[in-house]
């Protein structure tokens, strides 16, 4: 084991070459960067290849969307855990996920409580993946780390402590391999994924459900998909290939964050 300063540039996932007391970083395949409150930009994760987006009844609207388009940004495979399929309330959500998303990313149903499911979870990051979990407070992210990595030990909040007023002590991040092969890291940087930053034109590209628009181009580059002349995507909307619902979802979010990234740019933040 190499103890490393805080502020020397390596993040957990970093490749290095140790030579001498120096470590020479090796070249990143990925970078998972986040957004804080004050609009600085961190870098918290390197070379992971894998996204679980963790979700459990009432997630944000959008929130399933903009974390999948922020996973692809990144080159990561995003993948969606429901969690707490324990509970009756779930049926309805994992109901709607798996009519939205099936085709576009795995699916993965789990109860953390009843250790339901995981399998399936170990046998997809047993290829040789290396992921995180994102969601927003409350999901089950430490619970599901808690079952898929018995040695790490996190502290799992009480839901009455929604605000999580002194739960997160724990800063650093730490990589965990999983018996059944592949790991799993654990960044405290990320737990809080409920604000997902994205721009128009990366949820343009990547929007989940407009996959079969691949190869297909919109006569123009940077299209918005809106109301553009040669758009393929409102070609495929009209022939009922693009369901119809999908592409109102993706308008509203593209309103969004067309705000969002205005209100950006108004205070001087610079797009990653
Ligand atoms: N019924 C049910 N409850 C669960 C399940 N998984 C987690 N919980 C509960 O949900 C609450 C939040 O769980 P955590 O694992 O702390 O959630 P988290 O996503 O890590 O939350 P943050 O640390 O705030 O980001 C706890 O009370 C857990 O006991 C599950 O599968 N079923
Ligand atoms: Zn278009």
């Amino acid at each position: 084991m190499v103890r490393v300063k805080r502020n020397s540039g390596h993040v957990v996932g970093d490749d290095v070459v140790v030579a001498g007391e120096v470590l020479k970083q090796m070249p990143r395949k990925t970078e998972l960067r986040r957004r804080d409150a004050r609009g600085g930009i961190h870098l918290v994760a390197a070379n992971l290849d894998v996204l679980g987006i963790v979700v459990a009844p009432d997630p944000p609207s959008g929130f399933i969307d903009r974390a999948i388009v922020a996973a692809r940004v990144a080159a990561l495979q995003p993948f969606l855990v429901v969690n707490k399929c324990d509970l009756a309330e779930t049926a309805d959500l994992l109901g709607k996920v798996k009519n939205t998303y099936t085709g576009s990313v795995p699916i993965f149903p789990v109860s953390a409580a009843h250790k339901s499911g995981l399998e399936e979870v170990q046998h997809f990051l047993g290829v040789g993946h290396r992921g995180a979990f994102v969601g927003t407070t409350g999901v089950g992210k430490s619970s599901l780390l808690n079952v898929l990595c018995p040695e790490i030990g996190l502290k799992v909040g009480a839901l009455s402590d929604y605000k999580g007023l002194g739960r997160h002590t724990t800063t650093v991040s730490t990589l965990h391999a999983l018996s059944g092969g592949g790991e799993l890291v654990d960044t405290p940087g990320f737990r809080d994924f409920g604000l997902v930053e994205i721009s128009e034109e990366d949820l343009a590209i990547f929007f989940p459900g407009f996959e079969e628009h691949d190869g297909i181009s919109c006569r123009f580059r940077n299209c918005r998909h809106r109301s553009e002349p040669g758009c393929a995507v409102a070609e495929q909307v009209n022939q009922g290939i693009i369901h119809a619902e999908r592409y109102a979802t993706y308008l509203e979010i593209l309103t969004e964050v067309e705000k969002e990234q205005a209100e950006f740019r108004s205070k001087g933040w610079k797009n990653q």
